[in-house]
């Protein structure tokens, strides 16, 4: 395996009882790219970015991140995973769910305080850092579970939807952040429905019924089916344009 691919998938699939929810996906992801996911509800987005986390595994084929087979203990250190459910303790505050998280991570001291504040100035958060997870709107328990994910500056970020119910000004300054990142050498595989944002990704996978149906940039993938815009393309790979 090359040392500049960060994921590395291999004829993965996923049977759920009868049915086959992935099918034969094999994909690389070099270091410090963008990767969005786009597919139709149900074409098995959250599966396949799950077993890249390695919450879950696949019923055959390989997965590797940084190299290592997944899923793997020790790289939990390495991966940032926000899931599309947060996964908070609503009766704690924000600040003692960060302090959960980071010392599963093993942040202690002035970094913790530091990345605290970091990751919760980052997703405009900073001033409800004492308020109750119970007392959070839909949108900041979002945000909070975007900054958990990003606390111990993981070098995979793995996004399930991250900007659903975040409005378009935070949304901006939240893909520049994921912009910055990837610039620094972060890697970021991201499932997203909003068109604009698959815009701003380096590479789209298109997924539908569990296939790979394409992979490439998005002017690529605009050209290869003659759309104008990737909501165009998105259309065609869904399988809605004829
Ligand atoms: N644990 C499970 N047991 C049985 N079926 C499952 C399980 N998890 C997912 N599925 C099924 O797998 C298919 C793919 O689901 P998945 O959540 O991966 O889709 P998705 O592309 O992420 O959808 P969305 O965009 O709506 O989030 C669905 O038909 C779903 O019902």
């Amino acid at each position: 395996m090359t040392t500049d691919i960060s994921i590395q998938l291999h004829g993965v699939s996923k049977q759920f009882d009868e049915k086959v929810v992935l099918n034969g996906i094999t994909l690389a992801v070099p270091k410090a790219q963008i990767f969005g996911l786009l597919g139709p509800s149900g074409s098995g987005k959250t599966t396949l970015v799950r077993m890249i986390a390695g919450i879950d595994v696949p019923t055959s084929g390989t997965v590797h991140v940084l190299g290592q087979q997944m899923p793997q203990l020790a790289m939990l250190s390495k991966i940032g995973y926000m899931a599309q459910s947060d996964a908070l303790y609503a009766e704690l505050t924000a600040q003692e769910n960060l302090e959960f998280f980071a010392s599963l991570y093993g942040l202690t001291g002035t970094k913790r305080k530091q990345r605290i504040h970091d990751v919760m100035e980052l997703v405009d958060l900073g001033s409800h850092l004492k308020k109750q997870i119970s007392n959070y709107s839909g949108g900041m328990k979002r945000r909070l579970s975007l900054a958990i994910s990003l606390l111990h500056e993981p070098g995979i970020l793995i996004l399930d939807e991250p900007t659903v119910g975040i409005d378009p000004v935070l949304r901006k300054s939240i893909w520049q952040e994921l912009t910055n990142l990837s610039q620094q050498g972060t890697t970021i595989l991201v499932t997203t429905h909003v068109m604009d944002e698959a815009d701003k990704c380096h590479q789209l996978g298109m997924i539908r019924d569990g296939i790979l149906t394409a992979v490439g940039t998005p002017d690529e993938l605009k050209q290869a089916t003659s759309s104008a815009t990737i909501e165009e393309a998105f259309l065609y790979y869904g399988g809605v344009k004829q």
